[in-house]
This record gives C-alpha cells, structure tokens and sequence, in this order.
C-alpha cells in the first residue's frame, strides 16, 4: 500500500507542487465528507446566488470554493487562485511559485439527487513578478501546466492525478483519512463503442458533429460499421473517469444556443486539466479541430469545446469536421 505523500515525494523533485497537491487533498477529504454527510449537514439545495457565469450556485459550490480557498491560500507555495466561483482571481503568498485553477465542485446538478460529482484542478507555474491578483497571469495554454487532477466524489473517493509522466489513481481509505495509489500508468484504449454527449442539445450544434452522431446511431449499419453504446451523467468527471477505466469518448460541442461561447465547458478549469489526464493515458483532447492544450486563453473563465478520449475516436470525429 502506497500512501499518496509518499508517491509524490518518488515522483516529483518540486516540494512546492508536493506540499500543494497534498494541500488539495486536504481540501478534497473535508469535500468528501460534508457530500456523504448530505442533508444530515445541512449542505444539500441552492445558495440562492449566481456565479460569474450567470449559473445559480449550489450550497455544496460555495461550500466547496471556500474550502479549498481557505486550505490553499495557507500553503506558502500558492501564488494565486482562479475558481469558477470566483470572478477574479484570488491572489495568495507573494513568495509563490504555483498557480492553482480549480473547478470546486462538477456536476452541481448531480448533488441534490444523490449521483457523483467531483473537483477538477490544474497547476501553473506562476511566472517571475507576476501579479497573482491580474487575470494575464493565469492565461497560460494548458501545455504548460505542471500537474493536474480530479477527485470523484462517488461510491467511493477517487483521485486521479498527473504530474506529466503518465497517470496514476488513489482511492480515499476513510479507515486511515489517506489516499492510497490504486492504478498506475492508466491506459485508455485507442478504439471504443461508447459515446457519450448531451443529445438534447442535437439541433444546434454544426453539421459535422450532427451528421456523426447521426451516423454512430446508426450503428453496424452506417459508415462507422460498428454498434454503439450511449452514457450521459451530466459530471464531467464521472464521464471522464468512466473513460479512464473502460474508454470512450466524451462530447461537449460548440452549440448556437450562445453563438458568441465557443462551448459549454470552461476551458482552464475543466478543459484544459482534463485533456492533460486524458493526453497522458495515450487518448486525445480536441475542439474537434484542435487540440485543447494549444489554445492560448483570452480569459480566465473562457468556454471550449470539448471531444476527449479514445484517440481513434477523436480522429474520427476531427475529419468530420475538416
Ligand atoms: O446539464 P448539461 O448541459 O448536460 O451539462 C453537463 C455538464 O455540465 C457540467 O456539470 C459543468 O460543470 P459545473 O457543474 O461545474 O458547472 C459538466 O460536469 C457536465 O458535463
Ligand atoms: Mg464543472
Ligand atoms: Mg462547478
């Protein structure tokens, strides 16, 4: 049994990113708890508030955002934070050399009926003299993130992380209060048979993406020659973990409900963390014309479009819509 601490301390030479990984999970342990304590804590329903992307909030967001601000901003190692919760970014120790993006808790919508959310987050590095309070400090593409994970929420704690050198899973032991390493090195399959995508949004998207779910309804009959299956969760996390475990391919397209957004998904704190983990475990992470990773950001809280998972897959969905 290997302790998450000690993993981190065989796998990377940087005490900072260390110090804060294991911050976060502090963060992620009390997360966990007050979600399994549910109604009994008080933590279930709407905060009654919107955020800066003009979504209600969730008690558990709010709760959630504090948590893992509170918890950070006393790691001497964080310079600043960005949080989808939080309109600007919130600067913490001026002697940092880390910037921490978080989306504190996916799949709000999950929460109140009782099904899996998680918290998805990225690690920067914090540029000399930058101002961790300024936006353009954090407006780095997300091939130049240090470290990046998510924990699901779910039957059971889980952790996946990377550090740039393959992708490793912890699940939570509540009998110790530690994370211990699970899976090493996960591999997602190159070719699958299960999609996954909001099909209710299917009349506005662009034709491309139209005419390939339409042909993967299809099935052994269409071009695709091959029977799919169909998941939707509605927390990105799920999905992707769902990925991580069996393979697949997650969608979130470009749709005109909002011509002028580029997506639904948010590309620093979810988009970007993601497609590293998924780039690492040997799938792909596109716009369906690019990969994520190489878009420079124009703001901390600016939609992608989101096509991740098993690579053959992808590429078939990028010459759709070439
Ligand atoms: O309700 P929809 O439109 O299917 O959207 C579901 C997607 O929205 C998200 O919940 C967005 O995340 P938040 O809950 O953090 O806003 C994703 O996790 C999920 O994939
Ligand atoms: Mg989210
Ligand atoms: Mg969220």
């Amino acid at each position: 049994m290997q302790r998450l601490r000690t993993f981190l301390e065989q796998h990377s030479d940087n005490p900072a990113l260390i110090n804060v990984i294991d911050g976060l999970m502090v963060a992620c342990k009390d997360i966990a708890h007050r979600i399994q304590l549910g109604a009994a804590a008080g933590v279930l329903g709407s905060a009654e508030q919107e955020n800066v992307q003009g979504e209600c909030q969730k008690k558990l967001d709010v709760i959630s955002n504090d948590i893992l601000k509170d918890v950070l901003a006393a790691q001497p190692a964080v310079k600043g934070m960005a949080s989808e919760e939080e309109e600007l970014p919130v600067a913490a120790n001026s002697a940092g050399s880390l910037l921490v993006l978080f989306d504190p808790l996916d799949g709000s919508s999950n929460i109140d009926i009782n099904v899996t959310v998680g918290t998805i987050f990225s690690i920067l590095p914090a540029r000399e003299g930058a101002d961790a309070a300024s936006e353009s400090a954090y407006l780095q593409p997300g091939n130049a993130q240090l470290a990046a994970g998510y924990v699901l929420y779910g039957p059971s704690t889980i952790l996946v992380l990377t550090l740039g050198n393959g992708v490793y899973s912890f699940t939570l032991d509540p009998r110790i209060g530690e994370f211990v390493l699970q899976r090493e090195q996960i591999r997602i399959a190159a070719d699958t048979k299960e999609f996954a995508i909001n099909m209710s949004n299917q009349r506005f998207w662009l034709q491309p993406m139209q005419t390939y779910v339409g042909d993967l309804l299809q099935g052994e009959e269409g071009p695709l020659g091959k029977r799919y299956n169909m998941r939707w969760i509605a927390s990105m996390v799920a999905e992707i973990h769902r990925i991580m475990t069996r393979g697949g391919i997650f969608m979130y397209p470009y749709d005109n409900r909002e011509p002028n957004k580029p997506g639904k998904l948010r590309l620093m704190y979810e988009g970007n963390p993601m497609s590293f983990l998924v780039q690492q475990a040997g799938g792909k992470a596109s716009t369906a014309f690019n990969d994520i990773m190489d878009i420079q950001p124009q703001g901390i809280h600016e939609r992608v479009s989101v096509v991740m998972g098993s690579a053959n897959e992808v590429e078939t969905v990028e010459r759709y819509h070439q």
